[in-house]
């Protein structure tokens, strides 16, 4: 892989400071990338000067910001021509430079310059150069540069909390985690133990949901023998089995009413009376606790909240934090035991899809679905969005739609795209054709779409001629609102039946499948499959 040193990054690094207190900088990161090592790096916006961003600049570079080592995008299907971003205040304008640049702005056709308002704070957009590559544009208020395997991410906030991590993890009080569920608020309790001097001691986890109000102040706490019916031997509690280590209370929120004010009463005294002993025991066990509740107003005992709050962490949610997408998807992916060539082929409109869902269920929700993109992908299929996400996509709420700039139009002559910003195995970009009026995509709706693909045979070209779109326009209308698998996924067996029919065509088969006709075309060349018998068109349409 090439690598450049980057002394101009490490300074602008250093220039916007990575401290919490620095101002917060509009940084790039990659989401999204065939090679998937370069999920995570990040370029950091210069608020004066416009980035030019191509195939060659600017360089990006890896969470050890402070290696000095930066690479640009190189994807063969991002352009050598620039889509210039400019920050002006609180807006953003895109312009790409020609007719060369493919891009998208929150999954939206950039076919012009355009002036968008910057995400607010706590959210941040999406940015789809060329055809495989997506960045997260975000604020950044310090630069990764500590490292810690269970707490993965670039974000700012990942990389705060990694560092109160490391700052509380040796103090022997009792720590608060909050944030939604799936955000990882047991990883973090993880950590605090593994990083504290009581690391070498017992790990004891108990979810209080799961604890009935009678049975739990033995669980806690242990019983005496003989302290109730059944209770043939004295029982060891959690609390006694986490001495010397740590015990983590999940769910916090969800702890008997009753038990609350023991556990007040251990935190304050470290003692502890099993069920039915005469004497006290101590623990030395570091507690921590956990909840997504809001503990304030949910009736929970508020002395005992008190306490618990002496040190509180927060799990972001993972909307905030887009831009650690990239990294959470390849390790969830790699947890699976697939290998990272399999994700680099999948198809952009999923990469697409992951990128800008909005995660309801955080990461756990993420890891689900890369576990169900590996079960699909072993069986030969890439699944379909909705298969993918477990859900219809949700799009982060867009409080302000872009909307074209005043700005000078971009260069009215034809403009050939060059060979080789086409990625290597796939067929050469076509020359695009002299710019004429065309209509926006964004009135095209799903119908439309079919509508204009049905009645041209799903060849592309003539759909989008009749659509008044350009052709790149036409994949993304496809991207936005169909969903089902690309051709080159197609199997043998799926096509074989269809093949099989007295009265198959291309455009028919092409039809009942969605995939562009000359895809289909391929896809049945590749897998040794006959065309079916009535297949005399001679359509060229080379681009998908
Ligand atoms: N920063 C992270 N890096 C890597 N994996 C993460 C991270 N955050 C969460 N995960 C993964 O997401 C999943 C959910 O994490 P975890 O169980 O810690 O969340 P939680 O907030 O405790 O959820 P709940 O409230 O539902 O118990 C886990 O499988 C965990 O591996």
């Amino acid at each position: 892989m090439t690598s450049l040193l980057s002394p101009e990054l490490t300074q602008t690094f250093t220039e916007t400071g990575t401290g919490p207190q620095a101002a917060p900088a509009w940084v790039l990161t990659v989401i999204w990338h065939p090679d998937l090592q370069r999920m995570g790096e990040q370029a950091v916006l210069s608020p004066d000067t416009p980035l030019a961003l191509n195939r060659y600049q600017p360089l990006f570079s890896p969470l050890q910001a402070a290696a000095g080592w930066a690479q640009p995008l190189l994807h063969a299907s991002i352009s050598r021509a620039s889509l210039t971003l400019k920050l002006g205040g609180d807006s953003l304008t895109l312009s790409p430079e020609d007719e060369r640049v493919r891009a998208e702005w929150q999954g939206q056709a950039l076919t012009g310059p355009r002036t968008v308002p910057l995400p607010a704070e706590g959210d941040s957009a999406v940015i789809q150069l060329g055809k495989r590559v997506l960045l997260c544009l975000h604020r950044a208020h310090q630069l990764p540069v500590t490292d810690n395997p269970l707490l993965l991410g670039v974000s700012s906030a990942m990389e705060g909390l990694r560092r109160q991590v490391a700052r509380v993890a040796a103090a022997a009080l009792p720590v608060l985690v909050r944030g939604e569920s799936g955000t990882g608020k047991e990883r973090v309790a993880q950590s605090l133990h593994r990083l504290s001097p009581w690391a070498a001691g017992p790990w004891v986890t108990v979810n209080m949901a799961t604890l009935s109000e009678g049975l739990a102040p033995a669980e806690l706490f242990g019983a005496a023998r003989g302290a109730y019916t059944g209770a043939q031997v004295a029982r060891t509690g959690l609390w006694a089995q986490a001495d010397g280590g740590s015990l983590f209370l999940d769910e916090i929120g969800d702890c008997p009413a009753a038990v609350q004010p023991m556990l007040l009463r251990v935190i304050e005294s470290g003692e502890f009376r099993p069920l039915g002993a005469t004497q006290p025991l101590r623990s030395r066990a570091r507690l921590i606790a956990a909840t997504d509740r809001p503990l304030e107003t949910s009736g929970f005992n508020l002395p005992l909240l008190r306490r618990l709050q002496t040190f509180t962490l927060s799990t972001p949610s993972l909307r905030s934090r887009r831009e650690d997408l990239g990294v959470l998807a390849r390790q969830a992916w790699l947890d699976t035991g697939a290998t990272p060539d399999d994700l680099a082929e999948m198809p952009t409109e999923l990469a697409r899809a992951l990128c800008l869902h909005d995660w309801p269920g955080n990461v756990r929700q993420l890891e689900q679905a890369m576990r169900r993109l590996a079960l699909d992908h072993a069986a030969g299929l890439w699944p379909s969005v909705e298969a993918l996400l477990g859900e219809p996509l949700r799009l982060p709420p867009d409080p302000a739609p872009p909307h074209p700039t005043a700005m000078t139009p971009p260069p009215a002559a034809p403009v050939l795209a060059a060979a080789d910003d086409t990625e290597p195995g796939l067929p050469p970009a076509e020359p695009l054709a002299a710019p004429r009026a065309r209509q926006s995509t964004a009135g095209i709706d799903r119908t439309m779409l079919l509508q204009a693909l049905d009645a041209h045979g799903w060849q592309l070209k003539e759909a989008a001629e009749a659509l008044g779109v350009s052709r790149p326009s036409i994949y993304n209308l496809m991207a936005r609102w169909l969903d089902t698998p690309p051709a080159e996924s197609l199997a043998a067996e799926q096509l074989t039946p269809l093949l099989a029919r007295p009265d198959a065509t291309l455009a028919a088969m092409a039809r009942q499948l969605q995939v562009p006709r000359e895809a289909l075309r391929r896809r049945l060349r590749a897998l040794g499959l006959p065309r079916p018998p009535d297949d005399t068109d001679t359509d060229t349409d080379t681009m998908e």
